[in-house]
């Protein structure tokens, strides 16, 4: 029997549960389908055990560095606890709260592996082989996200490494841990894993978060220097072997070799397309899946597929890798899906409600290390390939009072690029402790366009670190009235 659906939703990560959140309270009858746990790799095996592990080791280092505070710390981050509290954050891997708010939000679950059959059709394979047939009546949302990338490294899948998935699920801190890459989740789980007390080695072909303004990596590499990370830059392995004893030895093209307990391959994401039946629909399966500004999936000739069916959200279209901007697409995309459905207008100019046209130039993203990452937008060496003509503010943070108050000796950097023919803020990085919540501000400024001249009455409170807003400001001179 075919069950049939206004939408039918593929994946109960964080961005497919909003996709079928938003259509369901637009009053569409929706079925989320999972193959794993309700809530998907953010919940389980990403962003909430990552930061969970990172926290503890940010408190201790945060209190030893106010006078006063530090005479109070007498030991080490327990490592025991640390995995404890992560567990709780992940409800121990059950994922059975999820499934009741999946319920609540009047949302049919779907537990098994779903393949698209043809147009608007699938066959969910359950756990068991049950299979379920269903059809929808207007719409399909693939929201199945990534899975890590193994890089071709004689020897490397063989030595059973860690993906980011085995580092924030670990039960016991090994030893010794080598880590292959130089991006987010890399400094992150440098960090963390450091902090519990694992000898960690880095291992990056370039330096540190590339894709950031380069002060931000070269202040994160200084942090995982000072917090004994060994940090192999400009190196790659050549070949991984596990031995008989259990040490995988990763061999350098610089000559070298790492010996440890693990080793974690963070070198990137691939999309989730294999086994999708996209080929039914006249997709390729294993690619990132292009979508327009409404989430519709384009096909190789670069528009909706006929009948504008279908739609991606989330990691599995390759705009914005990040949690809460698939959210975002969510949001677009739910509510697109209900107004096409009725037939009512769609609001797909830029900025409009159906589209995420935040994804193109406005990202926020915190890497959570110690000092924290936090950007927004262009970097300045993006900004001039983008053919703008720009001013870039550089300010030490530490040198505002209320950096002075919250940290000894605060460390940080803090830039905005300034698109000099409209006097607008297009890109904004602040790396610092607890600059993480600074972010939005720069946030509010990038999407809102807001005009400089005007910032100047956006008055930081004193003695905050927001102060530094104003230091950048005079930075770049007050040009008007
Ligand atoms: C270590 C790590 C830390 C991160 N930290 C952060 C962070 O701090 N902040 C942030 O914003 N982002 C972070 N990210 C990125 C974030 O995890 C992803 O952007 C986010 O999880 C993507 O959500 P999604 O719903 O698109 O995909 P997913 O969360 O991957 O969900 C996809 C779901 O689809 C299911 N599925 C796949 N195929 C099928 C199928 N055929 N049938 C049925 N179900 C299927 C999967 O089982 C899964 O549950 C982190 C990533 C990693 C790896
Ligand atoms: N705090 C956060 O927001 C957060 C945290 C973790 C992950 N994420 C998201 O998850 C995604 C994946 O993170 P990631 O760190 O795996 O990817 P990434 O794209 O950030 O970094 C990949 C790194 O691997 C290196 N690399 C690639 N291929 C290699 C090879 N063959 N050999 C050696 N090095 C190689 C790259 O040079 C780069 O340094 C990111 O896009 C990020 O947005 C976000």
């Amino acid at each position: 029997m075919t069950k049939d659906y206004d939408l039918i939703v593929i994946g109960a990560g964080a961005v497919g549960e909003n996709v079928a959140d938003r259509a369901a309270q637009g009053g569409l009858s929706v079925a989320l389908v999972e193959a794993e746990l309700v809530g998907g790799e953010c919940s389980y095996w990403a962003c909430m055990p990552s930061k969970a592990l990172l926290r503890a080791g940010e408190v201790v280092r945060a209190a030893r560095a106010v006078g006063g505070a530090k005479e109070a710390v007498t030991g080490d981050v327990d490592a025991a606890a640390v995995l404890a509290r992560r567990n709780s954050f992940t409800s121990d891997w059950n994922d059975s709260g999820q499934v009741d708010w999946v319920k609540g939000a009047g949302i049919d679950l779907v537990r098994g592996h779903a393949v698209l059959t043809g147009v608007k059709q699938l066959t969910v394979t359950a756990a068991d082989g049950s299979t379920t047939e269903l059809r929808a009546t207007h719409a399909v949302a693939i929201s199945t996200g990534s899975v890590a990338l193994l890089p071709d490294i004689p020897g490397l899948a063989e030595a059973a490494p860690w993906t980011s998935r085995e580092a924030t699920s670990s039960q016991t801190v090994p030893p010794r841990l080598a880590i292959v890459g130089g991006g987010v989740v890399a400094v992150e789980m440098a960090t963390a894993y450091a902090t519990l007390g694992s000898s960690v080695t880095l291992v990056a072909r370039s330096g540190l978060l590339a894709n950031l303004e380069p002060f931000a990596g070269e202040l994160v590499a200084d942090a995982l220097k000072e917090l004994g990370v060994y940090l192999r830059l400009g190196d790659s392995p050549e070949r991984v072997e596990r031995g008989d004893d259990g040490v995988v030895r990763t061999t350098l093209s610089d000559a070298g070799t790492i010996e440890s307990e693990e080793i974690l391959v963070a070198t990137g994401r691939l999309p989730r397309t294999g086994d999708l039946g996209l080929e039914t629909v006249g997709l390729t399966p294993d690619e990132w899946l292009d979508v327009d500004d409404t989430m519709l999936v384009l096909g190789s000739d670069g528009a909706p597929l006929e009948g504008e069916w279908l739609y991606a959200t989330g990691d599995v279209n390759h705009r914005a890798l990040l949690t809460h901007q698939g959210k975002y697409q969510a949001r677009a995309a739910g509510d697109v899906i209900v107004a096409r459905a009725k037939g009512e207008p769609v609001d797909d100019a830029a900025w409009g409600r159906h589209v995420a046209t935040a994804d193109h130039r406005a990202v926020p993203q915190v890497t959570f290390t110690d000092p924290a990452v936090a950007s927004i937008g262009l970097t300045a060496e993006a900004a001039e390939k983008a053919g703008l003509t720009t001013t870039v503010v550089d300010y030490e943070i530490g040198s505002v009072a209320g950096a002075a108050v919250h940290t000894d000796g605060y460390t940080g950097t803090a830039r905005i690029v300034v698109d000099d023919d409209r006097q607008v803020i297009v890109g904004a990085t602040f790396v610092g402790p607890d600059v993480q919540e600074l972010l939005h501000s720069a946030t509010v400024a990038v999407v809102g366009e807001v005009p400089l001249k005007r910032l100047w009455h956006a008055v930081p409170s004193y003695p905050t670190i927001s102060e530094v807003w104003l230091r950048l400001l005079e930075g770049y001179g007050r040009k008007s009235a």
